[in-house]
């Protein structure tokens, strides 16, 4: 920090706050890291009137520094504030691709520059400085020399020690101490907050040299604890409902006639997340069911789930979500989708406020479904976070995923196979098999008692979770 800029960082700091780029809660890291404390610096491109404040901060701090032939901003978030400053002090800037072109000259830097050039690499806020690393790593890939980077806020987890390594001077505006003395003194945040943050900053340093990035597995971490890694609000809402209700089980409420569905719902309902239908298998349906299953699903806190296993083309596979006389866009928040058809059906089924469970694997004997179509399905949901609530899969396929709930089929007590290719386990072996959710079907739709039998297999499931977690 620099003493005389003290004032104009102290209302950048406050403005940063009011605009909402300074967040408190459980956020994510780049690291896969727990913060309690998020700074989207992305936010200010849209106010030009911060843009200006911190480009003129930077151009009085430059004014310390050795002079610079270019300046190249980290893609994407400081691209704004490097062509701020590029323009108000007239040097030249490069861009760097984050994926090189797959046509033309497959350039990883744009611009005009020649080699030995001096560049000022400009980002937002560093932790550990691996994206400078990135960029710096480019630029010296093409003769373009880089010692120096100047960034607006300095999380204090390791950047500077391990830009340093690499020969790269950090100077940063503002750091995390200084972020929150001012909020402090302006109120916003109060000292438990400062805190929690001090604290966290200090068990949380990051040394590139020897990090092995911190892999998580989703077995050993409770429901609440997975909510900030869950990009998907049907697996956000999934996890809260779990916790709250103390169950995992998910009824496949496979029953032909609507009163029969309408009862298994209402006895059902106070043990179960998740009322997973085939609403095409009901003799005589009619739209008013659906208004029914809305009400008790409100009245016991589940999700209706439609399990209708979409796999045509993304046309196709839209029609069949939102029109017909089942509409099941209109009720079903949460869905299945057969991985086959790709990335278009998954962009043709994607609302904002639903959640697709990708099928990865099937519970029946002969399926041809191999490893490599289950690693693909694994894959194509990591590039949907913001859609996919999970997998339905028999095997943990991905454990250092924790925002992605795997679904389990298949689970019955007493009883092996239905005749039919269908295969059962039994509670506690879906769960040690990486099951956070369980479907049971007619292991309660067959019982006499479904209430009671709901209420059983509800607790053994959650037991069987509760141990994987301690
Ligand atoms: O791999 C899968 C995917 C989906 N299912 C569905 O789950 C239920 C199972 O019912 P049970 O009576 O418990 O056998 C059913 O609706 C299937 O369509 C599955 O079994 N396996």
């Amino acid at each position: 920090m620099i003493g005389e800029l003290e004032e104009k960082m102290r209302s950048f700091a406050e403005e940063l706050y009011k605009i909402g780029a300074v967040k408190i809660g459980e956020f994510i890291t780049k690291m896969n890291i727990p913060t309690p404390i998020y700074i989207d610096l992305r936010l200010i491109v849209s106010f030009p009137k911060l843009i200006e404040l911190v480009s003129d901060i930077m151009v009085e701090y430059l004014k310390r520094m050795p002079q610079f032939d270019i300046i190249c901003g980290v893609p994407y978030a400081a691209l704004p504030l490097a062509s701020a400053l590029s323009s108000k002090l007239n040097i030249p800037m490069v861009m760097r691709r984050k994926e090189a072109k797959s046509y033309g000259m497959r350039k990883m830097i744009e611009g005009v520059y020649k080699k030995g050039d001096r560049c000022l690499i400009i980002e937002d806020v560093v932790t550990s400085g691996s994206s400078i690393l990135e960029t710096f790593r480019d630029l010296k890939e093409v003769g373009i020399e880089c010692s120096h980077t100047l960034i607006l806020m300095d999380r204090q987890q390791g950047g500077t020690s391990n830009l340093i390594k690499e020969g790269i001077t950090m100077h940063s505006l503002l750091d995390m101490t200084h972020l929150l003395k001012y909020l402090k003194e302006a109120n916003y945040i109060d000292s438990l907050v400062v805190d929690k943050v001090t604290n966290y900053m200090a068990t949380t340093q990051v040394d590139l040299s020897s990090t092995t990035i911190p892999s998580l597995n989703r077995l050993n971490l409770p429901f609440t604890e997975r909510i900030p890694y869950a990009k998907n609000c049907i697996a956000r809402e999934l996890f809260q409902i779990m916790t709250e209700k103390q169950t995992n089980l998910c009824i496949a409420a496979d029953v032909t006639k609507s009163a029969d569905l309408i009862n298994l719902a209402n006895q059902t309902g106070p043990h179960i997340c998740l009322f997973k239908t085939h609403i095409d298998i009901l003799d005589d349906f009619h739209v008013d069911v659906i208004g029914t299953l809305q009400k008790i699903a409100e009245k016991h806190n589940f999700l209706l789930f439609e399990d209708r296993k979409f796999s045509d083309i993304g046309k196709t596979a839209q029609m069949q979500y939102c029109n017909g006389m089942y509409k099941i866009k209109s009720w079903a928040k949460v869905i299945t989708a057969h991985s086959l058809a790709g990335a278009g059906m998954l962009d043709a089924l994607k609302q904002s406020d639903n959640g697709i469970f990708l099928l990865a694997e099937i519970s029946t004997s002969g399926s041809i479904i191999d490893k490599n179509y289950a690693t693909k399905t694994t894959k194509l949901a990591s590039q949907y976070p913001d859609l996919i609530a999970g997998l339905v899969c028999q095997s943990p396929l991905f454990l250092s995923e924790p925002g992605f709930i795997q679904l389990t089929p298949g689970v019955q007590l007493d009883v092996e196979s239905d005749g039919l290719g269908q295969k059962y386990n039994t509670p506690s072996a879906v769960i040690e098999k990486g099951a956070d959710i369980a479907v049971v079907g007619r292991g309660i739709t067959q019982s006499s008692e479904p209430a009671v039998a709901a209420e059983k297999y509800k607790r053994l499931l959650w037991d069987a979770y509760l141990k994987r977690v301690k």
